[in-house]
């Protein structure tokens, strides 16, 4: 069965409603971030201090919390904002970069899970696994992506962390434990610019701000993320990846919910 239709129109609502997306994130993609928000049609804000990121993530269609380049101040920030989040209702999308790399980040990310109610949590297939305490290879070095591993642990960790699971790699999986999607757009640039996985991450954001099945979301989200990388390859993948980075901020803006429909691959597993 396939969600094309329906991810499609969820990119129509994500423009309508131009939804405020609270992050906090990595110093390293910040900019790109935001960039990459403002193209899809949604309103990025970055706020980290502890005195205001309570009433700020009350104020969003969703929070995301991204331990990049995470610190003790921050984490605190996080919490405070995830509490926030949770009580009013926000969805908090979750990317635990490089758990499993260190102990700190280990124990940050699964503190996070186990204090806040996550809607979403993105990462690659090394994370996601570090996240339920399985050791995975770190990335750079295939993770499983391909032997069909990777739809086995995302069910294992959307069960184990009790929220939607969404692994990215050349496929991204979906699940909530149960439904499991495959998505099978995208490019392998992707992985030559920083901050596509943060991004990715954010975008879920702005569709899980507009639509609460967090499935639905993230599939439709993931979906027209890897419609717009395809796009951008075509248009300047020859050229390189700095060319693609900006190639692909206009075909975020430019992607239809007619392309999505016309070259969305979803799957259900
Ligand atoms: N080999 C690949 N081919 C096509 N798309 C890919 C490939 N690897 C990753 N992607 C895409 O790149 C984006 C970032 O995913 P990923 O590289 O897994 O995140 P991270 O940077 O957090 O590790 C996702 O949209 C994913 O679908
Ligand atoms: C390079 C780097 N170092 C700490 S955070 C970060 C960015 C990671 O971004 P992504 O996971 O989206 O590639
Ligand atoms: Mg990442």
């Amino acid at each position: 069965m396939s969600h094309r239709y329906e991810g499609a129109e969820l990119l129509e609502r994500v423009r309508k409603a131009n939804p405020l997306v609270h992050n906090i994130t990595n110093v390293v993609v910040t900019n790109f971030t935001a960039n990459g928000l403002l193209a899809l049609g949604a309103s990025p804000v970055m706020a980290y201090a502890k005195e205001e990121v309570a009433e700020m993530a009350k104020l969003a269609g969703a929070l995301v919390l991204n331990i990049g380049t995470l610190n003790a101040a921050e984490v605190e920030a996080m919490l405070m904002a995830g509490r926030a989040a949770n009580e009013a209702g926000v969805p908090v999308i979750f990317d635990p970069v490089g758990v499993g790399a260190t102990g700190y980040r280990t124990e940050t990310a699964r503190c996070i899970a186990e204090q806040i109610k996550l809607a979403v949590v993105r990462g690659n297939a090394a994370e996601i696994a570090n996240m339920i305490g399985e050791r995975w290879m770190i990335k750079g070095v295939d993770a499983g992506q391909g032997n069909g591993d990777v739809v086995a642990l995302a069910k294992r960790a959307a069960v184990e962390l009790g929220t939607v699971v969404a692994i990215t790699g050349k496929e991204d999986v979906v699940t909530d434990g149960q439904a499991v999607y495959v998505v099978g757009n995208g490019h392998p640039l992707l992985t030559k610019v920083t901050g596509t996985g943060c991004l990715a991450t954010s975008v879920i954001g702005a569709f899980a701000a507009v639509e609460r099945d967090a499935v639905k979301a993230a599939v439709a989200a993931l979906t027209y993320y890897g419609v717009a990388a395809e796009r951008a390859a075509a248009e300047a993948g020859e050229r390189g990846p700095g060319s693609f980075q900006a190639a692909f901020l206009d075909a975020l803006a430019h992607t239809t919910a007619d392309d999505v429909k016309r070259t969305g691959r979803v799957e259900q597993r």
